[in-house]
């Protein structure tokens, strides 16, 4: 076995350390006093020195990584922290919307109905969901006007919502349970994605309606719809600052219209709005949905684009298709949305993080003005995903994933699918496909501190802001999905924007005569 001494930088010997080799007779020799005694052996001495470089470069490099993963294991406990804080604080929140609003029973229902003060859509656990069979939810509630005047009481119309189709009962017994396990035997008892119906129990009384800007058509139409839906229909009507005076312009007869004047009462919206009507296209329900932080009264999209995934009713036949909505039941496409927060590492310590962003779409990390390549590092539920070389990284719903996501490769999915869509964009990789997340996690997207350049976030398009190095963003799905009406059913609706709007799998048909198989 061999022997040997180790020399440290400064050609310092440690005297401690020997190896032996008895067979070459070196065994007592320090490899100092061997390198003295045996000058003349200089290949020997050339091998010595190299190796002991060759070791020192290995104690450094080992030091590194020792440093390295306690900085990282430093960051990951951080990280952790955060999380924890951010978790609590959602379910804190989300604790105070069930207080304010969820009725477990129709008695408590009832009893919420004279103290609730902002809408939500309630599980009923029994009774109502017995009478025809179908899981439903519903919201009952009447809502006290928040004008400030104290006096005046707006009714919020109340609805259910039906796991079915159209309405119509399902015969099979309701079973609450979406996996059993009776006898150690696993079964899915329901489906988590279904055709989801909405009838109204008492009539909706005040709608919103949401208009493209700088569209004369769009302009024409809003001046008739808002017309009739007052003349004809006896509803209170709310619009945005900027129509109301294009309506007022046109006649001051619309003094009837309502408004808002500030960000509180557009937070309160949601607890005097039946309906939303969006004018435009699927940018104008991106921008309906977006000035709702918390639930959204059900949407009515009307087409005057040029896409519309997300818009299945013609502006032509506004008439016919707001009396079925109104009169309901309508099928409606319940879509999620993701909520998105940015963590700044400047403010680590602090508990206040920068407000929560909802996008109904998709949240965007690109690389901004930028040349460099974006790096961003990926996690999911706190497992590292991988990182990502290239432009950016999409995180998508299931409704955004025929939008951008789309045309970074990702795959087209079912509105009503639950799911975060994690969709590279240009990544500087042979092997990096989109993956598709179950809705139950938390994806954290960081800029990390050794980035060359820093990364920008922008939320269904919009609102562009800068992540430095150390700065992330956390994505998990939101309580508050957006439910748009259906022209026919979800499914029937979405098959068709896909072929409409993108002549999905378009091809001439082969012809018949030719080579068969035989
Ligand atoms: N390369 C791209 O395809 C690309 C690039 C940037 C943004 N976008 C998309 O644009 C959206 C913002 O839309 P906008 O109307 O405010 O901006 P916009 O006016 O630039 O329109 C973008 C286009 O995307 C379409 N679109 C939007 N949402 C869609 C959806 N869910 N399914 C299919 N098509 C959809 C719109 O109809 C429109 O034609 C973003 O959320 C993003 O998804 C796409
Ligand atoms: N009420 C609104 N206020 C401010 N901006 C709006 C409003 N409605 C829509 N927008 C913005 O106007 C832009 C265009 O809207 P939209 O996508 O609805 O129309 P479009 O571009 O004609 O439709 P398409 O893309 O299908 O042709 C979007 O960026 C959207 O965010």
């Amino acid at each position: 076995m061999s022997t040997y001494k180790l020399i440290d930088s400064n050609g310092n010997g440690d005297v401690n350390s020997l190896c032996s080799n008895p067979e070459n007779g070196f065994s007592n020799l320090s490899v100092q006093e061997f390198l003295i005694q045996q000058t003349p052996m200089q290949a020997t001495d050339d091998h010595l020195i190299e190796f002991s470089e060759a070791l020192r470069t290995v104690a450094k490099a080992l030091r590194g990584a020792a440093e390295g993963k306690a900085v990282a294991q430093a960051e990951a406990a951080e990280w952790k922290r955060r999380y924890e804080l951010e978790r609590s604080k959602n379910a804190e929140s989300q604790q105070k919307e069930v207080s304010n609003g969820v009725c477990s029973d129709e008695s408590n229902c009832q009893r919420m109905e004279h103290s609730a003060k902002s809408p939500r859509l309630h599980a009923l656990e029994n009774g109502n969901a017995g009478r025809n069979g179908m899981e439903s939810i519903c919201s009952h509630e009447v809502l006290q006007d928040g004008n400030g005047d104290g006096n005046k009481l707006m009714r919020k119309a109340s609805f259910k919502l039906a796991w079915g189709c159209k309405g119509q009962a399902n015969n099979d017994q309701h079973k609450k349970e979406i996996v059993s396990f009776e006898r150690g035997n696993i079964s899915t008892a329901e489906r988590s994605s279904k055709q989801i119906s909405l009838t109204w129990e008492s009539n909706p009384q005040t709608v919103l309606i949401f208009t493209k800007p700088n569209s004369t058509s769009v302009r024409i139409l809003s001046v008739e719809l808002v017309r009739w839906l007052r003349m004809q229909k006896g509803l209170n009507i709310y619009v945005e600052p900027r129509v109301k005076a294009e309506l007022l312009a046109e006649s001051s007869s619309f003094n009837f219209v309502q408004t808002w004047e500030d960000d509180k009462e557009i937070s309160r919206l949601h607890t005097k709005v039946d309906l939303l009507i969006t004018l435009g296209g699927d940018g104008t329900v991106l921008w309906a949905a977006s000035m709702f932080k918390g639930p959204v009264p059900p949407i009515v999209p009307f087409s005057m684009g040029s896409l519309g995934f997300m818009t299945p009713f013609h502006s032509e036949q506004y008439r016919e298709c707001l009396e079925a909505v109104l009169r309901g039941p309508i099928s409606i496409t319940l879509r999620h949305r993701l909520q998105c927060h940015i963590i700044r590492d400047k403010a680590r310590h602090e508990y206040e993080t920068e407000e929560t962003m909802l996008v109904l779409n998709e949240v965007t990390i690109d690389r901004g003005i930028s040349s460099y390549l974006t790096n961003l590092e990926c996690y999911c539920d706190n497992s590292f995903v991988t990182c990502v070389q290239g432009d950016g990284l999409i995180l998508s719903t299931t409704s955004g994933s025929t939008a951008y996501s789309l045309a970074a490769g990702g795959s087209m999915v079912h509105p009503q699918v639950p799911g975060i869509l994690f969709t590279p964009i240009c990544p500087h990789s042979l092997s990096f496909r989109p993956l598709i997340l179950p809705d139950h996690v938390t994806v954290r997207v960081q800029v990390p501190f050794n980035s060359r350049s820093s990364a920008w976030v922008s939320f269904d398009g919009k609102d562009r802001k800068q992540l430095e190095a150390g700065d992330a963003l956390v994505c998990s799905m939101a309580p508050w999905p957006v439910s748009t009406a259906c022209q026919v059913e979800s499914t029937n609706d979405f098959l068709r924007s896909i072929h409409d709007g993108l002549h999905w799998n378009l091809r001439k048909i082969q012809s018949f005569d030719g080579p068969r198989e035989t």
